[in-house]
């Protein structure tokens, strides 16, 4: 391997075609021994085969053994934060996080930046700030907010900049400069997003007056500090009704999306969904309706429930809130029939002052949970219970996060595709403490002394090997993927 003392380099090999051997290759046609071959960034062949190659072949070989070898993981929802808040994570930190958690692709989320990504100009300064910064690939989604919900032109120099589709909240985001948008300004956006065919992703919450017997919003600020620890406090603050009425909202909107109408060919995403009863019962049916219309969830609702999240441990303060263990089972349930269509992490960063640790105050910490590393290992783990295969979580973490970014070249272990690939041992477990190397800038996670497993080797971005075994690549080499 190249070491850290040579001149910079995309990769820790010195060549960029060669061959990847082992026993569990991932193939579409599911798991296999097979030779990979890699060239010029591609994958050229895929060859099954029971034993390595022999040392006659002209190529190089990496034999990784009985290690699984997998399509790079694409996570669609990340808030990597600069430009303008690079100390709440960064494009440096962050890529360099996903290199090491075998995430070949992430796109960033428009919001919690400075400024937020809502317009052609905010994109182009994406571009700038990323530059020579990213240790994998990089997409950017646009934010839809009231400012350009309704101005075409804006959207659609937004989505002709680049931009892989649009992101909207329909409740306070947590962050004054990305305001939310109603279900009327959705709807007015779908045209523009069914002409460039890109989604709209939207966080599906709507806030709604909270069941009698507990505190009202307006009345959060005279909680005492003890209420505020007991993050039975916080869940009760954002019932399923949230959820459920902003997924009602959804699939109303959802309706001009179908042929014949004015949004044909737009598509609505609902990113982190928590909760698994009404909220899922509408999805289903409206997906069984036709309605174009899919929907993710990220680890940390299927890894913890409300009943292990001790009084103060805002580490584990997101929205949706994690529910309860039977909520956690439904969502695993669900996942597995494919009700659920992929994974995302939601990794939302901030300094951990602003989770107010020392007090535990669930209901005035950031909400955003930090995972981007961790999260093949999370799923890998808590999904044993379940019946989970290595086939699920390449569906879940490649190929339909693939589809629906429409990132034709990556997402599997083809010929012709992006040689993005993660090499893991599902087998080797491992703490997360202060021993293990955790490359996201904070180190607050509610993964934090956790157990798990699924040990990342090697993760390969375009055939350049960008990490192996706790090394990093010397040179960012990652690219901007634009739409085309
Ligand atoms: N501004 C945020 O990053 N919000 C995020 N925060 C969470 N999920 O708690 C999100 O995705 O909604
Ligand atoms: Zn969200
Ligand atoms: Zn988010």
């Amino acid at each position: 391997l190249q070491t850290e003392l040579d001149e910079e380099a995309c990769s820790l090999l010195p060549y960029e075609h060669f061959l990847i051997y082992s026993k569990r290759v991932l193939t579409p046609k599911g798991l296999t021994a097979a030779i990979v071959e890699v060239d010029k960034g591609k994958i050229v062949s895929v060859k099954e085969q029971s034993t390595p190659p022999t040392s006659s072949t002209e190529l190089p070989v990496s034999d990784y053994g009985n290690a699984v070898i997998m399509p790079g993981l694409i996570d669609l929802h990340v808030h990597l934060n600069e430009p303008g808040r690079e100390e709440w994570e960064g494009f440096v930190t962050g890529t360099k996080s996903a290199a090491a958690g075998g995430v070949t692709t992430v796109v960033d989320m428009p919001l919690n930046s400075f400024p937020t990504t809502i317009s052609k100009e905010s994109l182009q300064l994406k571009l700038l700030a990323a530059n020579g910064k990213l240790a994998v690939d990089v997409g950017f989604w646009g934010g839809l907010v009231p400012e350009n919900a309704e101005n075409t032109t804006a959207l659609d120099e937004l989505l002709s900049s680049g931009a892989l589709g649009l992101k909207a909240f329909m409740c306070p985001s947590g962050i004054n400069d990305f305001p939310m948008t109603t279900a009327s300004q959705i709807k007015a956006a779908l045209p523009v997003l069914a002409k460039y065919g890109r989604p709209l992703l939207v966080h599906a919450e709507v806030q709604q007056p909270l069941e009698d017997g507990h505190p009202q919003l307006e009345e959060f600020t005279g909680l005492s500090s003890e209420e505020k620890r007991h993050y039975s406090t916080y869940l009760a603050s954002r019932p399923e009704s949230w959820e459920k009425q902003a997924v009602q909202e959804l699939v109303n909107a959802a309706q001009i999306t179908t042929a014949g109408s004015s949004a044909q060919g737009a598509h609505i995403h609902i990113v982190h969904l928590s909760d698994a009863g009404n909220s899922l019962d509408l999805i289903k049916k409206a997906k069984h309706d036709g309605a174009h219309l899919s929907v993710e969830t990220c680890p940390h609702y299927l890894s913890f429930s409300a009943e292990e999240i001790p009084d103060g441990n805002t580490q584990y303060k997101c929205a949706p809130p994690i529910r309860h263990a039977e909520n956690r089972a439904s969502l695993w349930k669900a996942l597995m029939e494919g009700h659920i269509d992929f994974l995302s992490s939601d990794h939302s960063p901030a300094p951990p002052e602003l989770k107010l640790l020392e007090e535990g105050d669930f209901i005035n910490a950031w909400g955003g949970i930090s995972s981007l590393q961790l999260v093949l290992p999370a799923t890998w783990t808590f999904g044993k219970g379940h019946g989970i295969t290595l086939e699920r979580v390449a569906l879940w973490w490649s190929v339909n996060p693939a589809k629906l970014a429409k990132l034709s070249q990556k997402g599997s272990i083809e010929v012709g595709k992006d040689a993005d690939l993660v090499i893991w041992d599902p087998e080797t477990s491992f703490i997360v403490d202060e021993n293990y190397s955790l490359f996201h800038k904070h180190k607050v996670t509610p993964y934090a002394g956790k157990t798990l497993s699924g040990q990342v080797i090697s993760t390969f971005s375009r055939g350049n090997l960008v990490y192996h075994e706790g090394h990093h690549a010397t040179k960012a080499c990652g690219l901007s993927i634009l739409s085309a």
